[in-house]
């Protein structure tokens, strides 16, 4: 574990620079060898009919250099989100590209977006070949994000048990620890020695509150001890950083260069810590359920409600007769799909509150009427109808989800063809994608797009707007499982650190660049000023 701290990884990741020159070149021969292989002795070039093909050739889009295509002008990394924004707005709403023999159709109009991602026609489609299969594959493997076909389908309808609203409302009382928690670790920063008027990144703090609550909901690690949802956070924080450099240098896509990699030998280290702890976990699981029945068998005996609440996924997975392989699996995805999504989503919203005080108020006040009102707010708990009942803290999550979509693409290897609309139809074969910011900042569909207008959201103005025009959980039958979990997840962060807080921060929107990592990940973390708020509640006034 020691080997493993971050300064080590950033130590191995310089390294990566200097053996630079020498990937360059085998990437070069690499590709050069996979596009001659391809060409001439695969017959996987483009399906579908001659007229098919001529209308794809036919449809604009960025030719960028031979064979990378496009790659050289999104090479730019800090650049790379705005230069897609602009392939939108210059080429339309559906343009194409190559790389290498591989043929992209992005979509970027919400008719298209139904189409690629309403269908259930296709059976379930394939999820994006090169960083889904290449990268995400080796952790999430199975799991429900990239699985497909039958698995697929059992998996998610069991997985579902655990997103009810019976479950969600058990959930409740742990988000509202870890948020406390996290209120305790922000005092303590903005409190405790030096300048009190310093801004200070907490981003850290945020995310170690989202692996609390994974840690808890998924694993059923108790996280009052702390220790152990601080190893998971440790050791996930290296294997998704690992990733992110892997995504952001696609010649580690090529196994045999990845494999010869200084990173990839701390990425296996790490892996194989995070699954030693998964299956510790599920041992321990298994001795305490040894001696009750499986799920499956008690809904046969039809003695379990369908809509029992669940204690945690490892037991739901167990109890419903996944082997250990498959809730490995199951599990790594949730960890990988649920904390940083959730949490990287709290950061922005805080830092869009601090930027728009007047939207912090409104929340705010909807927050105190809660934690004032003692039926809403028990036992230091927050309950499910309190939270529920924050509709502009809501409007303005929805808000900060538009403009930072965290999970920005959602790519499809099409397995059959694919009908957009009367007169096109997508062969098979060919990865077809729709990236969500585009859609959101269109202002067809969000008109002023760069501002923050949570109002956006008020249910007369959805009722007006294509149900495809916003998507950042996607939509469709492979829309995010976590949906629910992760609004009422920030909405409880984020109430607690209204509650106790003024937020502030001297950062500007553009000030930091936002990378396509697998999320989207700010350049740095924002700064933030914190300043206690002194409020008296009912519950000190009585005692
Ligand atoms: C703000 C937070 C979140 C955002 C923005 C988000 C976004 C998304 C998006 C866009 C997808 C679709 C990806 C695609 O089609 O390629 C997805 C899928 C998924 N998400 Fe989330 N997610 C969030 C939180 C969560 C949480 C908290 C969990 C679990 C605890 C979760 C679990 C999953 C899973 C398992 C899938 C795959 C579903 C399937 O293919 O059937 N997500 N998410």
């Amino acid at each position: 574990m020691d080997e493993l701290k971050t300064k080590d990884y950033y130590e191995v990741a310089a390294s990566t620079f200097t053996h630079i020159r020498v990937f360059m070149i085998a990437i070069i021969i690499a590709t050069l060898l996979k596009f001659v292989v391809q060409k001439f002795f695969s017959s996987k070039d483009e399906n579908g009919s001659a007229q098919t093909i001529k209308y794809l050739e036919s449809l604009p889009g960025p030719r960028g250099i031979p064979l990378f295509g496009p790659l050289y002008q999104l090479r730019n990394y800090k650049n790379a989100l705005r230069t897609l924004q602009k392939f939108s707005e210059d080429y339309g709403p559906i343009y194409t590209f190559k790389v290498l023999n591989e043929r992209f159709v992005i979509v970027s109009s919400a008719p298209l977006a139904q189409a690629v991602l309403g269908t259930s026609e296709l059976g379930h489609i394939s999820k994006a070949p090169v960083v889904y299969e290449n990268v995400l594959g080796e952790i999430l493997r199975e799991g429900l994000v990239t699985s497909s076909g039958e698995h697929w389908k059992t998996h998610r309808k069991i997985l579902s048990r655990g997103f009810t609203y019976k479950s969600l409302r058990v959930y409740c009382k742990l988000f509202n620890k870890c948020a406390k928690t996290l209120v305790c670790n922000l005092e303590s920063v903005f409190q405790g020695n030096g300048d009190a008027n310093e801004y200070r990144p907490i981003n850290r703090m945020i995310h170690y509150c989202g692996i609390e609550i994974i840690a808890e909901v998924v694993l059923g690690i108790d996280t009052y001890s702390g220790k152990e949802a601080m190893r998971l956070y440790d050791v996930a924080k290296i294997v998704k950083n690992i990733t992110s450099q892997r995504t952001r240098a696609p010649w580690l896509y090529i196994q045999g260069i990845w494999k010869l990699h200084p990173l990839s030998r701390k990425f296996y280290s790490a892996l194989d810590i995070l699954n030693g702890i998964i299956t510790q976990m599920i041992e321990k699981h298994k001795k305490a359920h040894e001696n009750s029945p499986r799920l499956a068998e008690t809904i046969k005996k039809g003695q379990v409600e369908e809509e029992e609440p669940c204690g945690n996924m490892i037991e739901l997975m167990y109890r419903s007769g996944f082997n250990d392989e498959e809730i490995l699996d199951e599990v790594n995805t949730m960890i990988n799909a649920g904390f940083e999504t959730t949490s990287g989503a709290v950061h922005f919203l805080m830092f869009l509150l601090a930027l728009n005080p007047e939207h912090q108020l409104i929340c705010r006040r909807e927050v105190d009427s809660a934690f004032n009102d003692p039926m809403q707010y028990q036992n230091e708990v927050l309950s499910y109808e309190a939270l529920s009942e924050m509709k502009h803290l809501e409007r303005c999550i929805l808000e900060t989800l538009r403009i930072f979509p965290l999970a920005f693409s959602m790519m499809r290897k099409l397995d059959i063809p694919l009908k957009l609309d009367e007169k096109l139809e997508l062969p098979a074969g060919i990865t077809v994608g729709v990236l969500n910011f585009t859609l959101h900042s269109n202002p067809e569909y969000f008109p002023n797009p760069q501002e923050f207008q949570p109002d956006r959201f008020l249910p007369e103005n959805c009722r007006k707007r294509h149900p495809y025009a916003y998507m950042p959980f996607s939509v469709g039958p492979r829309n995010c499982i976590g949906m629910k979990f992760a609004i009422l997840e920030s909405k409880t962060m984020a109430a607690h650190i209204l509650r106790n807080f003024e937020v502030f921060t001297n950062d500007k929107i553009g000030d930091v660049a936002i990378l396509p990592d697998i999320l989207m990940t700010p350049e740095r973390d924002y700064n933030f000023l914190l300043r206690k708020r002194m409020h008296v509640t009912i519950t000190d006034l009585l005692e």
